[in-house]
């Protein structure tokens, strides 16, 4: 294929994921089933294509007047990937697979920036119903924090220290650019590559397969090591998923003490047996929902990890897909079902225990406003400080920017090169 083709893909697949109200991946997968002959490097740039338009469909939306499929694609490719006008009309005339020629008005707005600015929700690319959410998160740096998460994300690893060194993985990577992460001792990141440029499948090396590494990004690392396990300890991942804490928590623990992995879906708790088995993490009992139950742990555990279902704001660079497709009514069942889990999870923790709450979320109604209802609800808890954490589990390293007042950690892709993420801390105090 040759460009022209792949903008009218990318236009098809955005048309049918605004339509549709589909998730990207599937309606990407779709046109790949419909479209065997196009290549793997194809459907990398047709991909980024469309992934970038989601980003950025605000602010690309805003200068071009128009925020429809074939918009936002040409926008991408003649603006943000720095094509240009005369290199897209080259492209647009040369392959009778591509969308039709630029009008007039097109060619005006791809080649000069719009005199008047942009409303701060649009420069942000952060949908209006949130921008009043994001401006309470974030105030003056709410639009530099909503343009970060428009940015494309960098693939981080975190080194399996149960089994390899980062220095060692670092080696094996280094022909991909690999470095080590800023904050977390663990991590290992490779740079997002622009426009076309395809990223390097790591699952494919052999380091991972011997589960030297996990695709992990730094800010669950550093959500880990806030929650400092210690060897020995008796800890509950209520909320394992598919296990990426679950697995942290255990190198963290040096296979020492236990940790109870438990999700309430059976079906995402799934992939943990064999991640865990990859990863030679040998004190973890997986309990499924449907077989067993958590009773003999009430009260005892000295540790219990909430990752909590949440809207997933903080990771918009990986899904801008999910940004558009939020709705009121699933943020309200988000932060039901995230009181619930706190309840669920407090009657686990012994007394001197500590609770740690965690969420890929941005939105203070689902961070700090969860924390401080469930405080109020439940005296035996007193306010604990992941700002306190993150000193002694990192020292020398700078405090991350949004830091609250209570002692919650915000992390951010402007603020801390993250993706955004939550974490609090709170103790059982009787
Ligand atoms: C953010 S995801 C967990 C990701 C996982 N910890 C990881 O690191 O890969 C949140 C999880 O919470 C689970 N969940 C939702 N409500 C729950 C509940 N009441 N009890 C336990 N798990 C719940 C969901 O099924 C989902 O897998």
């Amino acid at each position: 294929m040759k460009d022209g083709g792949r903008l009218a893909a990318a236009i098809e697949v955005l048309g049918e994921v605004e339509s549709h109200r589909r998730p990207v991946q599937e309606a990407l997968k779709d046109w790949g089933n419909a479209h065997r002959f196009a290549g793997s490097g194809d459907r990398t740039i047709i991909g980024n294509l469309v992934f970038d338009a989601l980003r950025h469909q605000l602010s690309l939306g805003w200068q071009m007047r128009s925020g429809s499929p074939r918009a936002l694609a040409l926008a991408t490719y003649a603006r943000l990937w720095g094509q240009g006008v005369p290199r897209l009309t080259e492209v647009l005339a040369d392959d009778r697979h591509a969308p039709e020629a630029l009008s007039e008005e097109e060619i005006a707005f791809l080649s000069t920036d719009r005199d008047e600015p942009a409303p701060d929700h649009v420069a942000a690319d952060v949908p209006e119903w949130l921008w009043p959410m994001f401006t309470d998160a974030f105030g003056a740096a709410a639009v530099t924090e909503g343009q970060a998460l428009a940015a494309r994300a960098p693939i981080d690893l975190r080194v399996n220290t149960l089994k390899a060194t980062r220095e060692k993985v670092l080696k094996r990577l280094g022909e991909e650019g690999a470095v080590e992460t800023g904050l977390s001792p663990q991590g290992i990141r490779i740079a997002p590559r622009p426009g076309a440029a395809r990223m390097p499948h790591v699952q494919a090396e052999e380091g991972y397969r011997k589960g030297w590494f996990e695709l992990q990004d730094e800010a669950s690392q550093l959500a880990a090591l806030i929650a400092a396990p210690k060897p020995g300890e008796q800890v509950l991942d209520l909320c394992a998923g598919g296990g990426g804490k679950t697995l942290a928590l255990a190198a963290l623990m040096e296979n020492r003490g236990q940790i109870y992995a438990y999700d309430s879906d059976r079906l995402r708790l799934a992939p943990i047996h064999e991640r865990l088995a990859r990863a030679g993490a040998r004190n973890v009992q997986v309990r499924d929902p449907k077989s067993s139950s958590l009773e003999d742990l009430e009260g005892l555990m000295d540790l219990v990890f909430v990752d909590a279902p949440c809207t997933g704001t903080g990771v918009w660079r990986r899904r801008p897909d999910s940004k558009w497709r939020l709705t009121e009514k699933a943020l309200g069942e988000r932060m039901e079902d995230q009181a619930r889990v706190l309840d669920t999870a407090a009657r686990f923790v012994k007394p001197g225990g500590r609770l740690v709450y965690a969420t890929c979320s941005l939105l203070p109604q689902e961070n700090g406003g969860q924390i401080e209802a469930f405080l109020a609800r439940d005296s035996r808890f007193t306010r604990g400080s992941a700002v306190a954490s993150f000193e002694a589990a990192l020292p020398g390293k700078a405090l991350p920017a949004h830091a609250t007042a209570e002692g919650h950690l915000v992390l951010t892709p402007a603020s801390t090169a993250t993706d955004g993420f939550f974490v609090s801390v709170v103790r059982r105090t009787a």
